[in-house]
């Protein structure tokens, strides 16, 4: 990333349009890395050309792929089939992304090729062990820094023993890593759950021919199992918007009075809609028009009007379905009539950023009253109306901080600057634009 690029977001009139934020993150790092393991031509449409997904691609061409983009914006992928991933000749640089990081480490640790990976400041703080640990056990070796931070070398497993791990933190990140190297692996690979994480890897891979089977345990836990080496075949995928983008028109509309923005084809896997859920108990006018299925992932088109919102207790046990949406919640928090209550943040803090030490700073800073408690959660004393703004908010380079405060600024009394915008590529490329298109008024200072 280059230099920082300070935005500033002053208040606004009603938002209005009808727009289709950029593909889902999550299912387009996994298009790549799947199609890149499959035999045979994956077509992937709507892929999210964000940084973070740009740098899943370009690992894995140097990973012995090929994964180009059309004249028309269609990705083709051209797999090399499971296995037959090279070794790379030079360092795999994944910029800020922790999922572009742990997933494809599972990927790789299943290979008999030795691997490097590194990231930006952001993604070398945050922890790995979480995936080694797992990855170890099924004969992977790792060499990272303290902490199992990267910079770290993978050396692949030359003959991998599958295992059954039951998962000490709520991640989708580490769920796939494992069940990724699982799928080189012969046998048996079982990933269990107490919560339900988003489960975009099962899907896609049952997409590409493997069979991968859940199974409730007496304990209420979920086991996911995947069975390893299968032949996996080259698909047509068509990515849904990222309802972690959406989320940001989604507050601003609601924030706004007179807005009334329609969000086509958002993805609306129930293992990702927490915050909509959470945005219609708080009086949200949130209406999910034309319910389908697109490739496998239900999607809809989401009218949003400007509510009154109210203050809600938010369990803890929500969280893995809404983990990236908290600080714009936070920001919809801050206007609403009462008190939110978040419960169970913990792993906030191990994200781009700090984001419960970040959403409380910058809701501090523009006036708002909050508290976290020693149990990581977020109290948000809500001014009921436009809270006052008028500060500069730090973002850590983190690119959901720096979404979430212009999203606020839209709805602050003064308005709210960020020190940093230039991380918003990295999931949502064209969001001040789009949000200007809608209304908003965000400015490069
Ligand atoms: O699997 C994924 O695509 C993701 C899982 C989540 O991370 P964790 O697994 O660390 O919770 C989420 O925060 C991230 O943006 C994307
Ligand atoms: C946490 C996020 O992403 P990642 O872990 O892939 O860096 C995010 O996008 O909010």
């Amino acid at each position: 990333m280059s230099q920082a690029k300070p935005l500033r977001s002053s208040s606004t009139g009603a938002l209005k349009g009808t727009i289709r934020v950029p593909g889902d993150k999550s299912i387009s790092h996994r298009s790549l890395m799947l199609g890149a393991v499959a035999v045979g031509e994956t077509v992937i449409h709507g892929l999210l050309e964000g940084e973070d997904v740009l740098h899943t691609a370009a690992a894995m061409r140097l990973l012995g792929a090929q994964a180009e983009r059309d004249a028309d914006g269609v990705w083709r992928v051209r797999g090399v089939g499971l296995g037959a991933l090279a070794e790379p000749a030079q360092v795999l640089d994944m910029g800020n992304s922790g999922t572009a990081a742990r997933l494809l480490m599972g990927l790789v640790a299943a290979h008999p090729i030795t691997c490097v990976f590194t990231g930006d400041a952001s993604l070398n703080k945050r922890p790995m062990a979480r995936v080694t640990t797992p990855l170890a056990q099924m004969g992977a070796r790792f060499v990272g820094r303290s902490g199992g931070r990267l910079p770290l070398t993978v050396v692949g497993g030359e003959s991998m023993i599958p295992i059954t791990y039951r998962l000490p933190v709520a991640s989708a990140q580490v769920k796939s890593a494992i069940i990724l190297a699982g799928l080189n692996t012969p046998g048996a690979t079982t990933v269990i759950e107490t919560e339900p994480t988003r489960d975009h890897t099962e899907l896609m891979l049952r997409h590409f021919g493997a069979t991968v089977t859940t199974e409730r345990l007496e304990d209420g836990a979920l086991a996911v199992t995947v069975v390893g080496q299968p032949e996996l075949t080259g698909r047509t995928i068509h990515v849904p918007s990222d309802p972690s983008s959406a989320a940001f028109p989604a507050v601003a509309a609601l924030l706004r009075p007179g807005s009334e923005v329609l969000l086509n084809d958002v993805g609306m896997n129930p293992r990702r809609t927490g915050l909509f859920d959470t945005l219609v108990e708080m009086g949200g006018d949130i209406a999910f028009e034309n319910r389908r299925d697109q490739a496998g992932e239900p999607v809809a088109d989401l009218r949003i009007r400007h509510s009154r919102l109210k203050g809600v207790v938010v369990p803890a046990d929500r969280a893995p379905s809404m983990i990236d949406e908290y600080p714009v919640l936070a920001a919809a928090a801050a206007c609403a009539e009462g008190t939110t209550v978040m419960l169970g943040l913990k792993e906030l803090r191990v994200k781009e950023s700090d984001r419960l030490a970040m959403v409380a700073e910058g809701l501090t800073r523009c006036g708002v009253s909050v508290e976290v408690g020693a149990d990581d959660s977020l109290i948000v004393h809500g001014t009921g109306s436009a809270p006052k703004g008028g500060a500069t908010v730090a973002t850590a380079m983190d690119h959901r901080i720096a979404m979430s405060f212009l999203v606020l600024g839209t709805a602050s009394a003064e308005p709210v600057q960020v020190d940093d915008g230039a991380f918003i590529e990295t999931s949502f490329p064209g969001f001040v634009a789009l949000m200007n298109g809608l209304g908003a008024t965000i400015d490069e200072v």
